[in-house]
């Protein structure tokens, strides 16, 4: 039987990435997506089951999870990408921020894994979560503070959700630094942090995707952070 895997932000970049390669390993791929985006069209013609999903709100992910128990009767692996790197602003407190970040990186996998479990339960021979998180996680960041707190929850989830969900479901975090700039970073930027890791590249998402396939792959391996970061914690 086709084994199925949900990929949550997966229309671009690092998730598109994801979903391409499992989906071609032979999984049943299902992603959630927000914007309408080339990457849906590519998918839905690779035949992946693309779902727009807004997790802004806790009905949000629960629309998707409904959904998600409505098609699907196991489920092999639940990998939580989506996320919005969002900075403080320089000259105004947003109230909104912290709820805002909490939300899509924190109550929106918590959420998702508590009403997915039964499908994770179900699948013959072992399942998994896989949350996206970030280096930032062990030294905080000056200009996205509430981005990398919300991380640090995420990182935190994984430790509780692997104790709770063992040994049948593991539980583990992927933790990049620098992975693909964004449409708008300037060389000036992009110079600063390329200086900031001792590998000195822009990676893409390939070591992530490599991750993946490792930590779904392993039976030994559950509550554990692989870092994909180049070395960012050794650079000086
Ligand atoms: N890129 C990098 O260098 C690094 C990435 N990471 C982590 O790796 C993962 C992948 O990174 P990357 O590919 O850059 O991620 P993106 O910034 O491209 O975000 C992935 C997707 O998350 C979706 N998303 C954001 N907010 C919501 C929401 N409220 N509801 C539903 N979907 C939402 C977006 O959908 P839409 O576009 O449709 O709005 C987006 O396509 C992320 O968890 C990120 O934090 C960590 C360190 C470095
Ligand atoms: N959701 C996202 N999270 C992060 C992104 C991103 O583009 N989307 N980018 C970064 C940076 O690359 C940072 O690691 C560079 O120092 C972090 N998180």
């Amino acid at each position: 039987m086709v084994e199925t895997i949900v990929i949550t932000g997966g229309a671009q970049r690092v998730g598109l990435a994801m979903a391409r390669a499992l989906q071609q390993q032979g999984y049943q791929v299902v992603i959630s997506y927000r914007t309408e985006r080339a990457g849906v069209a590519e998918l839905q013609n690779l035949g992946v089951d693309c779902v727009a999903a807004d997790f802004s709100e806790p009905a949000g992910v629960s629309a998707f999870s409904d959904y998600v128990l409505s098609r699907y009767s196991e489920l092999r692996a639940l990998i939580h990408n989506a996320s919005e790197w969002a900075p403080e602003q320089p000259d105004c407190i947003d109230p909104s921020l912290v709820p805002r970040m909490m939300q899509i990186h924190v109550n929106t996998p918590y959420q998702l894994n508590l009403a997915l479990t039964p499908l994770l339960q179900a699948q013959p021979g072992g399942a998994d979560i896989i949350h996206m998180t970030d280096y930032i996680t062990q030294v905080g960041s000056s200009k996205h503070i509430a981005y990398a707190a919300s991380k640090a929850a995420l990182a935190n989830l994984t430790l509780s959700f692997a104790a709770k969900l063992a040994p049948h479901i593991k539980v583990n975090s992927i933790a990049p630094a620098l992975l693909m700039f964004n449409q708008g970073d300037d060389d000036a930027y992009k110079q600063k942090t390329l200086r900031k890791t001792l590998m000195g590249i822009e990676p893409g998402p390939t070591d992530v995707v490599q991750a993946v396939m490792y930590l779904i792959n392993a039976c030994y391996v559950t509550g554990s952070t692989i870092a994909v970061n180049g070395g960012r914690h050794l650079a000086r």
